[in-house]
């Protein structure tokens, strides 16, 4: 069993940035074959674990943009993370949904290995929700159904997200979001189940935490946390420590305090999603969007994107990051030391 487990990030406080009048609405329809030299690096548009994603154009051409995942092979394979990382490109690259990032071209080099993919640079959801401090209900309904259109696409081919969190869901020149950060999912056997123990703490389901084998179920789990960290701009499961707070996911939501603004339509798709037994959570899009608190959801709307998006991000050009926060600049890489065991695991790249 591996053990893959990410702290939820500390609350950030957002820099003021000017905005501009929007008069460019970016559309990646440069998908061909590229050498990573054809790459010029604008900025970073953020980091994580192994890595960072920076904002790239092709030469001179800044009509376009793209973003560029890039991974360092040392850091992978100091963490066993081989497998993972080639489950994140094999996924990847075989999805096609309005809701998720699209994959354009991956690439190696001595150190790293890098993934192209459409760039959305509307920011994270994340930063909007610090921003506001919690979404009303048409605010939830809209960015949670896009969470479910992408989430009910990936299960309708058997893949298991296993980190839904506002961090992982990106707005695009219109204000959709999509999701981004495959690092955890996984295309599941004929028998559906799995056992690692991984994603975000807060949102991990009981059954990841008992380590009894787990499904796409997880995913519903996971909705329900994230709609309450939408409403109430918290956390249903806290705690000083991974321990106590798997103690709290333990304890179930019957024992939450939901504050009082949030509806009993909410309380109620809420505690659906977060049953504690995997076989009675609400899961299934027609059962979703059946229930009550979706009665006045325009779901066909939201699939021919007409539907209105509650923030229409500012983006002045193709390669306006202004959306996102600051981050150090990349530092010189240094050389892969220390690599060990199968030393072309990144030939798919
Ligand atoms: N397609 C994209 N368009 C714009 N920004 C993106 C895109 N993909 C990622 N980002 C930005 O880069 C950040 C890191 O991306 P991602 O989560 O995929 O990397 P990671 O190394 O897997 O991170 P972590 O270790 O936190 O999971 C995101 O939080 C987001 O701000």
């Amino acid at each position: 069993m591996g053990v893959q487990v990410r702290q939820i990030r500390p609350k950030r406080t957002l820099p003021f940035k000017k905005r501009h009048k929007m008069t460019w609405i970016g559309d990646n329809d440069k998908k061909k074959s590229l050498k990573l030299d054809d790459l010029k690096v604008i900025t970073t548009l953020g980091t994580g674990g192994f890595g960072r994603v920076n904002l790239v154009q092709i030469g001179d051409d800044c009509s376009h943009s793209f973003a560029l995942k890039k991974l360092k092979k040392s850091h992978i394979v100091a963490n066993k993370n081989e497998k993972n990382v080639k489950e994140e490109l094999r996924i990847l690259s075989q999805l096609n949904s309005d809701f998720i990032v699209k994959f354009y071209q991956s690439f190696r080099d001595d150190h790293n290995v890098y993934m192209l993919m459409e760039c959305c640079l509307g920011g994270e959801l994340f930063t909007i929700l610090q921003k506001e401090g919690s979404f009303s209900n048409t605010t939830t309904q809209f960015y949670t159904a896009c969470a479910i259109e992408a989430l009910e696409y990936l299960h309708s081919r058997n893949i298991v997200f296993r980190d839904l969190k506002p961090e992982n869901l990106i707005l695009d020149a219109q204000g959709y979001v999509k999701l981004i950060d495959f690092g955890f999912a996984k295309k599941l056997d004929i028998d559906g189940r799995t056992t690692t123990l991984c994603g975000t703490v807060h949102y991990m389901a009981p059954e990841i935490i008992r380590n009894e084998g787990h499904d796409i179920r997880v995913d519903s789990w996971t909705l329900g946390i994230l709609m309450f960290e939408f409403l109430t701009g918290d956390l249903p499961f806290g705690g000083e420590n991974s321990y106590a707070i798997f103690k709290n996911i333990l304890a179930g939501i019957d024992t939450v305090d939901f504050p009082e603004y949030v509806t009993t339509s909410a309380i109620s798709i809420i505690k659906s999603f977060c049953q504690e037994n995997p076989c009675k959570r609400l899961a299934g899009i027609s059962a979703i969007r059946q229930h009550k608190y979706f009665n006045d959801f325009d779901w066909d709307a939201l699939v021919a994107r007409t539907h209105a998006p509650p923030v229409v991000p500012k983006i002045k050009n193709a390669t306006d990051s202004s959306n996102f926060i600051d981050c150090p600049s990349d530092e010189d890489e240094t050389p892969s030391e220390g690599m060990s065991g199968d030393m072309d695991w990144d030939a798919d790249f």
